[in-house]
């Protein structure tokens, strides 16, 4: 059976923008873009396992806010559970460290990247609220 790995994804906004991160070329999903994030680690709640996640790859703190989207997909490697959540910055500025390119892109921008496929439903939300605003 494959592993249910559990996954945080935070959608950092700042002046409308949306963070996007590359994967590196060495890791599993090779370059693909993702949102800043990793695994909830035992006892952790997901918004203390994002906080700690994007200060530990991208040195800053973040408030977590409301949840934008929950995928569950099925890679070769096990089936990750990704929870995204809109996140704004309250100290520092997101540096690079684990990933290979970041870009700050506005909603419809966000589709010129070749995003994680788990990571297309959050995507489409972005747009989509973007659009009917
Ligand atoms: N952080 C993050 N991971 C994502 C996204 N979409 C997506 O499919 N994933 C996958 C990639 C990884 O398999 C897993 C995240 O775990 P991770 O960030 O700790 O994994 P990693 O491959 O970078 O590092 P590791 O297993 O070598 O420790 O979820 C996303 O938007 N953000």
């Amino acid at each position: 059976m494959k592993k249910d790995i559990h996954v945080v994804g935070a959608v950092i906004v700042d002046n409308g923008k949306i963070l996007c991160a590359q994967r590196g070329a060495s890791k599993i999903l090779p370059l693909k873009w993702e949102f800043p994030g990793g695994k909830i680690e035992k006892g952790e709640t997901p918004q203390d396992a994002l906080k700690r996640e994007i200060k530990e790859e991208m040195h800053c703190e973040i408030e977590v806010g409301e949840q934008m989207e929950h995928t569950v997909y099925e890679y070769h490697f096990g089936i990750v559970h990704l929870t995204t959540y809109i996140c704004k910055l309250i100290d520092g500025k997101p540096k690079l460290t684990e990933h290979v390119a970041i870009q700050w892109l506005l909603p419809d921008e966000l589709q010129t990247l070749d995003w994680a496929p788990a990571d297309i439903p959050t995507i489409k939300k972005l747009i989509s609220l973007a659009t009917h605003k």
